[in-house]
Order: C-alpha cells, then structure tokens, then sequence
C-alpha cells in the first residue's frame, strides 16, 4: 500500500459478541486496496462475522471499522463494497436476464455489457430460471451480480465450495484478472488453501475470533522456514510455530527469516499453505503479524 492511500478495510479492535459468545475479539487489521487477500481460519473462527462487519450488515459490539475511510452505515454495504455471502443472495423466481436487470436498477455502477460477457463466459443460459440451476451454476450468476456492480472492494465467502475443478479455475483467473486491471480489492474467505497460494497477495487468517496472521504473502513467505530433521530442534521453542512428525523425523514451522544451517537439520522456503495449517493447528492465542 503507497502511503497515504486509504486502506480498503481498516479495523481497530474491532469485536462482535452474539449471545452464545464472542465471535470476534480484539480484532486489528489494515487491508491494502486493489489486492486480492486470502481469508482463512478454522469452521466458526470469525471470518463471515468480519464479512459481514465489513460489508455493514453487523453492528460492532466494540472497536471501531472503516471502508475505504468510512464507517459502515449498519443497514447495508456501501455502494463500493460488493459482498457474496455464502448463502447466495439470489431470487430463485427471476431468469438470469432478469436478474441482471434487476441489478441494473439497483445500482448506479453497475456495467450491463460486463454482466453479460462474463454470463456468456460461464455459459450460464440467460432465459434459466435462478431456482432452476445448479449450486455451480447459481455461484457464477451470483459472482456476475457481485462483478457487474464494479466494486472497488469485492468480498466472496467461500464462493469456491460449489464449483468444478474448471469453474474454479476460470473464476480465480478472472478475479485474478479483475484485480489487476481494473484496481478492485479481492476479499476471499476459503478453505481450499492450495487455490488461494497462486492468486493472494495478502493472507488474513483468524483464529477463535481473533488475527492470527495479517501481511502481504510474500512477507509471511520470506518470515518462516521449514525445518526438517531429529534430535534437539536448533531454534528457540518461542519461534516454533508448530511441530509435527513425519517418519522418523520432524517437521517443524519456525518464525525465522535467516538460515539456520544446523548439524541433522535440512531446510526451506514454506509454503503459504505450510504456514496458514501450522498456525490453524497450534490455535493459541497470540497475535502475530507479518
Ligand atoms: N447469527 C449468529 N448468531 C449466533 N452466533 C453466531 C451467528 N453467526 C455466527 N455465530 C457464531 O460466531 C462464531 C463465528 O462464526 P462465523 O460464521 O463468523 O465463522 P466462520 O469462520 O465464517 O466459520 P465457517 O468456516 O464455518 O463458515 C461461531 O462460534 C458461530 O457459531
């Protein structure tokens, strides 16, 4: 992020409690503009809860969130912030022209011509009832809802979960694509850790409400190494982020950036999945940034 750019989301503490509990704690981030960031954590860590504070469908229990600069207003996403929430907004009884039209009256930036490349790019049929597709089907026409508004901030809940191996492909490439030509941010909360590597700049990842991770891939990358070998591990237990064995030896996630070059010891560059599962498996509670 150049400096003095306003960040697309930035979050100051921010918590949200329901009345079974606390769904977010504690929760600080900054999320650069025109990125495409990777949202990760466990089933129930928080993530549709910061969505959803995001996108101002939530009110804050505590701590403060701004969308590029402003506070959401509690009754609905700014106009700049498209959101597909993982139970698809979507009316089961219109076609999908209809819906197009639809979208068309309900917001002032939305590109028709766009919509309807990306429908014809999906081969989605526009005279098909919404109701009448399949769960594959319904994600691309609800991502082509989302796409046509041309939001400065496009936010996805696991929108990956019902598409083919091909269909995931194309829609990563086309945010992808969406990104970097035309500047959009690219919030994307997803369990399929190996498709977010090749596609996010930025990782966020919670864990029991709160940020585990927060920073730019290639920091976190170049922040941790795989350690691989037996005996004494040559790094203080502190910076071990977790630990598992692998036939007679050990493996081990380290925060470190320098080699450690250790007698019995071979090491690597992770991967972001390496160190999103090592964080996911050792859940305690310390925050930790890039
Ligand atoms: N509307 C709600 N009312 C009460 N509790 C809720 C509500 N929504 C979420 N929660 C709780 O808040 C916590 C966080 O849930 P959230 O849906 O944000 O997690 P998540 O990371 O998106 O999970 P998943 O990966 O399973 O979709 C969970 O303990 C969940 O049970």
């Amino acid at each position: 992020m150049s400096s003095g750019e306003v960040p697309a989301v930035r979050a100051h503490q921010l918590a949200k409690r329901y009345r079974r509990g606390w769904a977010l704690r504690g929760c600080s981030l900054s999320l650069p503009q025109s990125r495409v960031v990777a949202l990760v954590g466990h089933n129930g860590a928080g993530k549709s809860t910061l969505m959803g504070l995001i996108a101002g469908l939530l009110k804050p229990t505590e701590g403060a969130i701004e969308v590029f600069g402003r506070r959401p207003s509690g009754t609905g996403a700014p106009e700049e912030v498209a959101y597909v929430a993982q139970q698809k907004p979507l009316y089961p009884g219109l076609t999908v022209s209809e819906s197009l039209r639809f979208a068309a009256r309900m917001n002032t930036r939305w590109d028709q011509g766009y919509a309807e490349q990306l429908i014809r790019a999906a081969e989605v049929p526009f005279e098909a009832k919404v109701g009448k597709l399949s769960g594959g089907q319904r994600t691309r026409v609800a991502l082509v809802l989302a796409l046509g508004k041309r939001p400065g901030l496009l936010m996805l809940d696991e929108p990956l979960a019902e598409l083919d191996p091909l269909a995931r492909e194309a829609t990563m490439r086309t945010l992808q694509e969406e990104s970097r030509l035309h500047g959009i941010g690219v919030l994307l909360s997803s369990h399929v850790l190996e498709e977010l590597e090749t596609v996010c700049d930025h990782l966020v990842l919670l864990g029991n409400g709160r940020v585990r991770l927060d920073g730019p891939v290639a920091d976190l990358v170049a922040g941790h190494r795989v350690l691989r070998g037996s005996g004494q591990p040559p790094v203080a237990s502190g910076d071990v982020v977790d630990s598992v064995r692998s036939g007679q030896e050990q493996v081990l996630i380290t925060k470190r950036s320098a080699p450690v070059a250790a007698p019995g010891w071979r090491e690597q560059a992770p991967r972001l999945n390496d160190i999103a599962l090592a964080y996911m498996r050792n859940n305690d509670d310390a925050e930790v940034a890039a």
